[in-house]
């Protein structure tokens, strides 16, 4: 596939964070790139604890993409962490730094140490809608059927 959107990064404090590794893709076909933490010194999360965990770097998605910040799979199966927000929004317009939201669902303390990768990031395609407030809506097999309407 050639037409790959193009993202940039900008690393926020050049000297302080040379060290931290901008998000990558660990493999070739890699749907996320990995997010490394960028706290100067480590943060203990105790159990249900949540942080906002500083990344070092901020970025320009192009117009009709956005970023979506999920929990690497390893650290929730090991050690219970997530992200509270999962998946986190990043908005195309948005040129704060990016931070990840983790949260501790495990019973033990655990420790973010910099440069930790933490989370990963996935680029994709969102649509703004187009509105129309009407009186009825059109039928429907399913209509207001939910919630495990089918069976479970
Ligand atoms: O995990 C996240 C989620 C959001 N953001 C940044 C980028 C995003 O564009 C902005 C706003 O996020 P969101 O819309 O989810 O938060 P909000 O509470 O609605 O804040 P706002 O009123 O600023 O939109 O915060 C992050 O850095 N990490
Ligand atoms: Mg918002």
């Amino acid at each position: 596939m050639t037409d790959r959107p193009r993202v940039a990064f900008k690393r926020l404090d050049p000297q302080k964070n040379s060290d931290v590794p901008l998000p990558r893709y660990m493999t070739e076909e890699a749907a996320g790139m990995d997010i490394h933490a960028a706290n100067e010194t480590p943060v203990t999360l105790a159990p249900g604890a949540v942080a906002l965990i500083p990344t070092g770097f901020s970025m320009a998605l192009p117009k009709g993409f956005e970023a979506q910040i999920r929990p690497r799979s390893g650290l929730a199966v090991k050690y219970g962490i997530g992200i509270v927000n999962a998946p986190g929004t990043i908005d195309s317009d948005y040129r704060g730094e990016v931070k990840v939201a983790l949260i501790n669902f495990g019973a033990d303390p655990f420790t973010i140490n910099r440069n930790e990768r933490i989370a990963q990031m996935i680029v994709t395609r969102v649509w703004q809608a187009e509105i129309t407030v009407v009186d009825d809506l059109d039928a429907t097999e399913r209509g207001d059927g939910g919630f495990g309407h089918t069976g479970v």
